[in-house]
């Protein structure tokens, strides 16, 4: 570990620091089943204070963390109990050279080749489980290691422990290690259960006619798996009322054990561990079905690596994977520290979970007027990026999570599944804390919200003509891939486009006016810069306080020629925060025209993508552009012509009904129509009538490739199409004509190889419109 102090009593206080904050942090976690931090963040100071005492090894005190198993015991109020055999956590490695490091020290050790058994390091907490004469006499957590608590008062609750072994030929008197989890379908049903309890206390609440605000969460979500299976081993029976019995009896039956190492036991009649699990399921025991046996690191790091991919399709969470020399008579002989034995090593996974403060809660207004709530957190890194947001849906979630505006929070995200806010960690409030309420009215219109629907906790923004953010949102969706798949119009230029010019006013530009848009209006128009991922705390250069920059925060203005720069208040009355005085390049807003321009004519479904009518994706718009041909025909189709076309159903039929009641939503249309809009397929002959019946392609397959001059992509393969032919995205024996243009690839070469006719874009133009035979004519 690099910068380690060089002299003794720099490295001493930091130590002591360390060790004192390590001794923190270790009896809550395993007195409470809390952790203040977060996995992670504990070892790296348990690192840095196995590094400081590597370099000045008096430092590593008996009573030091690095030396010790667990914490002392702060009891919860059950009997102590020794263990025959010391039960011992394990040495951590991070990377694989790490691991590969212990590897070659541990067979030097052996002196001889070993063979590795490798595990999956399950995420809960370590019990003993002593049997004599095949009946279990006691269930003990960990304690320090040579002391736990005797939790075997609990041990008619928990199904999932053997009383009794089964068949024969076990030791008189034993002791196995395992570990204790929640499965994640049991840590859900007890979340769920959560939720009830807490909707049962909120009706009683109100029927005693407390105010909604004012009634608190007293049944949080769980945060974590872990600590919810710590916390309901070490429940006690004694003064529960009997309901409360009833719910500690559920925790605990929801409990799962492998077992995964052995404590005394005089001379097992096996060589390897592998060989105990073998006797152990034998008998009954729960063993893991997951544990391998490899004779080569390299098969060893092989497997950690297909693990850590597959993270979660175990049926427990695992921080890791253990790796242990399989045969027992090295473990004698490469013996333990005080802490852990020498011929195991736990190789650790990046962490999914990982603390952060809770700035702020916001509410978004998607596209369709949903208001959702979201969590501003400060920056932190997790699974590779850095997450700063992470939505709350509604805000029953906000108070089933029980967190509050100051919080420090758990966040979880593991590998490409969206960041997730667990839960508070209760025990660091300070007071400075505080609630938060849904707001009544729409963030960005002032519009009181309402629910999505009748008795609905989901809320919405009614204001869909002209909230500027659900018209940014519209605005953005036609710009996109799916629908006019225009690049220069993504989320920057949508939200310059719509943005008010007074807040709480409707927005400069709406979907209406978009093809009307000119140059010299485009130019002016101030970019606001947002989503872009932040770093360090900034100064504001307005307000002087230091802010951690959100989205929506920063801020990119374009004036117009000649203009002078906003003054400071102005630019504050704007919710402009940082000047970064850099123009729009004129370009940008001729590109935008122009791509405008071509988007006119662009296929009829991408335009009836664009429209934002709900449910109307590509899919159901390829469906409904290819039977009736034009969007007047749509219009003028029953419910029963519309849901009857394969790919587009009630649902959808309903939807195009409802949209073109709305007066807003057909003066769209006119004015697109006005500007040169295209909603019709050249040449379609019309509803219900295939394209391909008696086109000049009719029966034909054809590949379009590469930039062909006079066609976007899709204007080909829509002219293809519309001559009755088929448009085929690969190249095979069937296909019968490639058309090819400039930058065209390996379809050109496959069609060359085949020995398939290749036209260029002239030919390809008098392919589709007057069919094969003219082509030589
Ligand atoms: N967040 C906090 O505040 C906090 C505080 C203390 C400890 N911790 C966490 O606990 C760790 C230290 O705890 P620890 O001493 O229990 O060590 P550990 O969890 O890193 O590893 C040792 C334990 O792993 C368990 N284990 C799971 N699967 C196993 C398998 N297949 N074979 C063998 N053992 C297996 C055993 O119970 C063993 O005792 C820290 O690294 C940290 O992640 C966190």
């Amino acid at each position: 570990m690099s910068d380690i102090p060089t002299d003794f009593e720099t490295a001493r206080a930091e130590a002591e620091a360390l060790a004192e904050r390590i001794e923190r942090y270790r009896t809550t976690y395993y007195s409470e089943g809390v952790s203040l931090v977060s996995d992670a963040e504990y070892d790296v100071d348990f690192h840095r204070l196995e590094a400081l005492e590597r370099a000045f090894p008096e430092l590593a005190g008996q009573d030091s963390p690095t030396q010790q198993v667990g914490a002392a015991l702060v009891s919860a109020g059950f009997p102590s109990h020794e263990h025959a055999e010391r039960m011992l956590s394990l040495d951590n490695v991070f990377t694989l050279d790490e691991f590969a490091e212990w590897a070659t020290k541990a067979q030097a050790a052996a002196g001889r080749a070993v063979r590795w058994l490798s595990e999956l390091k399950i995420d809960g907490l370590a019990i003993s489980l002593a049997y004599r004469d095949g009946v279990l006499e006691t269930a003990t957590t960990r304690g320090d290691g040579r002391v736990g608590e005797d939790i075997t008062e609990n041990i008619e609750f928990i199904p999932a422990i053997p009383r009794r072994l089964a068949g024969d030929g076990f030791p008189t008197f034993f002791e196995v290690r395992g570990e204790v989890f929640l499965q994640p379908h049991d840590f859900q049903a007890l979340n769920e259960r959560q939720h009830r309890l807490q909707a049962e206390f909120v009706a009683e609440q109100r029927e005693k006619g407390r105010a909604e605000d004012a009634i608190p969460t007293r049944f949080p979500e769980f945060a974590n798996a872990r600590n919810t299976a710590a916390g309901s081993l070490r429940q006690r029976r004694e003064n529960k009322s009997a309901p409360q019995l009833e719910l500690m009896r559920d925790r605990l039956g929801r409990l799962s054990l492998y077992l995964h190492g052995i404590g005394a036991w005089q001379n097992p009649p096996v060589s390897s561990q592998s060989e105990i699990y073998g006797l152990l399921a034998g008998w009954g025991l729960p063993v893991s079905p997951h544990s391998r046996v490899f004779d080569s690191v390299d098969e060893v790091t092989a497997f950690i690596a297909d693990r850590g991919e597959h993270r979660h399709d175990v049926e427990h969470e695992i921080d890791g994977i253990v790796v242990k020399v399989d045969e027992l008579e090295l473990h004698a002989e490469l013996g333990a520290t005080s802490r852990a034995p020498r011929w195991a090593i736990a190789y650790k996974y990046p962490p999914e979970e990982v603390h952060t403060k809770l700035l702020d809660i916001r509410v978004g207004i998607g596209r369709t007027g949903r208001a959702t709530p979201y969590a501003v957190m400060a920056p932190v890194k997790v699974q590779g990026s850095t997450v700063e947001q992470a939505t709350l849906h509604n805000q029953d979630v906000v108070k089933a999570k029980g967190v509050l505006i100051g919080d420090t929070v758990v966040l979880r995200k593991a590998g490409d599944v969206i960041p997730e806010i667990l839960g508070a960690v209760e025990e660091l409030r300070d007071g400075t804390e505080r609630e938060w309420h849904m707001p009544e009215r729409c963030p960005e219109c002032a519009t009181p919200l309402r629910p999505m629907k009748e008795g609905d906790i989901d809320l919405r923004c009614p204001n869909a003509e002209s909230c500027p953010a659900q018209v940014r949102g519209r605005v953005e969706h036609i710009g996109s891939r799916g629908a006019l798949d225009i690049e220069v119009l993504g989320e920057v230029t949508a939200a310059a486009l719509t943005q008010p010019s007074v807040p709480s006013t409707p927005p400069l530009v709406t979907e209406a006016g978009l093809f009307d848009l000119t140059v010299d209006e485009l130019v002016p128009i101030e970019v606001v810069v947002r989503g872009a991922e932040t770093g360090e705390p900034k100064t504001d250069p307005v307000t002087g306080e230091e802010v951690r920059r959100a989205p929506f925060q920063k801020v990119r203005i374009t004036y117009p020629p000649g203009t002078d720069e906003l003054t400071p208040t102005e630019r504050r009355a704007r919710g402009i925060r940082k000047n970064h005085r850099e123009l729009l390049p004129s370009e940008a807003a001729t590109k935008l025209v122009s791509e405008l321009e071509k988007a006119k004519t662009k296929p009829l479904w991408r335009i009836l993508v664009s429209l934002n009518i709900r449910h109307v994706g590509p899919v159901a718009a390829r469906a409904l552009a290819d039977h009736f041909g034009s969007l007047d025909a749509v219009r003028a189709a029953s419910r029963e012509e519309l849901a009857e076309v394969e790919g587009v159903g009630g649902i959808i039929a309903d939807s195009l009904l409802d949209w073109f009641e709305v007066d807003w939503h057909r003066e769209i249309v006119e004015r697109w129509a006005a500007a040169g809009v295209q909603f019709a397929t050249p040449g379609h002959p019309g509803p219900g009538r295939a394209a391909d019946a008696d086109g000049v392609l009719a029966g034909l397959t054809i590949v379009a490739t590469g930039s062909l001059d006079g066609f976007t992509r899709e204007g080909a393969q829509e002219a293809i199409i519309a001559a009755g032919g088929k448009a085929a995205s690969s190249v095979s024996k069937k296909t019968d004509f490639v058309a090819a243009g400039p930058g065209a690839g390996s379809k050109l070469s496959k069609a060359e190889d085949l020995g398939i006719r290749v036209l260029d874009a002239a030919q390809f133009a008098v392919l589709v419109s007057e069919g094969p035979a003219a082509l030589d004519g």
